[in-house]
């Protein structure tokens, strides 16, 4: 099946790429994600349509994490659910490999069986695998996310990282290719938040096909990242190598506070 999502042919406008060195050696200049020209608009109770993504193009490469960052209202949270398919754009091209999942910011909203086993295993009742089977692939999900020995517990019982690496080991039991991941350390302290991004890491390292993306406020997440993208406005407006990134945004903030004070 042709995995791409025709929404409209437009010619592409990818912003510049700045080389991409890349951390990990089973990198490559496959895409697992890629939109272009993706606009989206809302309706107002006025009946008015307002832009909320301008001709926002984005790539990420196959089997590496990448951060999407920008300030509030930007459109960041919007592009990530385009990407997982929960909203459609007006128009634009489209392709994320598939199985795609998107993990939500309040892992509340996605933890919801009793225990960890079963939560871990819930999407795998359509999928019409032996008990063997689920339970192997719930055991090496676990695995990948540092949580082998919490099978047993109780959800209500876990922090919040925990329960963050939890929903991402749902995702991974489901042989998930893209994970698109919103926001998960808003909530959490400074060692769950460093526990879930250490999780996200090893499990990229570890499969060597999976590939994330994640929107994240905090600059200092940066570091773990292969690239990232930096939007403001509804557009992407600049996209390659974490460090660049990051003394973009620095310099950006620190042009603020001098306008500020001066
Ligand atoms: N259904 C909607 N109706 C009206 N406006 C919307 C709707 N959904 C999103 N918006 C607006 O679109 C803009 C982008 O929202 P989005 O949540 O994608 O931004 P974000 O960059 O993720 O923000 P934050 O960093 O604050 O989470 C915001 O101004 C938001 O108010």
């Amino acid at each position: 099946m042709n995995l791409y999502t025709l929404v409209r042919t437009c010619p592409p406008h990818l912003p510049h790429l700045h080389s991409t060195s890349s951390t990990r050696d089973n990198a490559t200049e496959n895409f697992a994600v890629e939109g272009r020209n993706i606009n989206f608009s809302v309706n107002t109770r006025q009946g008015k349509m307002v832009p909320i993504l301008k001709d926002c193009s984005i790539r990420i490469p196959s089997g590496q994490l990448w951060m999407l960052l920008g300030p509030n209202g930007c459109g960041k949270s919007t592009l990530l659910k385009i990407l997982a398919g929960l909203l459609t754009p007006s128009n634009g091209t489209l392709f994320v490999s598939r199985p795609k999942s998107y993990v939500f910011q309040n892992p509340d909203h996605q933890v919801v069986m009793p225990t960890v086993e079963a939560d871990v295993a819930f999407g795998l009742g359509r999928l019409n695998l032996t008990n063997a089977e689920v339970r192997s692939r719930v055991s090496k999900a676990l695995d990948a996310v540092a949580m082998s020995e919490y099978l047993q517990r109780p959800v209500q019982t876990l922090s919040g990282g925990q329960k963050q690496r939890v929903a991402i080991a749902g995702a991974l039991a489901e042989a998930c290719k893209v994970l698109l991941l919103d926001e998960l350390t808003t909530f959490l302290d400074e060692s769950d938040q460093i526990g879930v991004i250490k999780a996200v890491q090893n499990l990229l390292d570890i499969s060597g096909e999976v590939t994330a993306l994640w929107v994240t406020h905090r600059l200092e997440e940066l570091e773990y990242a292969d690239g990232a993208v930096y939007m403001e406005d509804g557009r992407v407006i600049m996209h390659g190598d974490a460090a660049s990134i990051s003394k973009f945004i620095k310099a950006k903030q620190s042009s603020y506070i001098n306008s500020l004070n001066s």
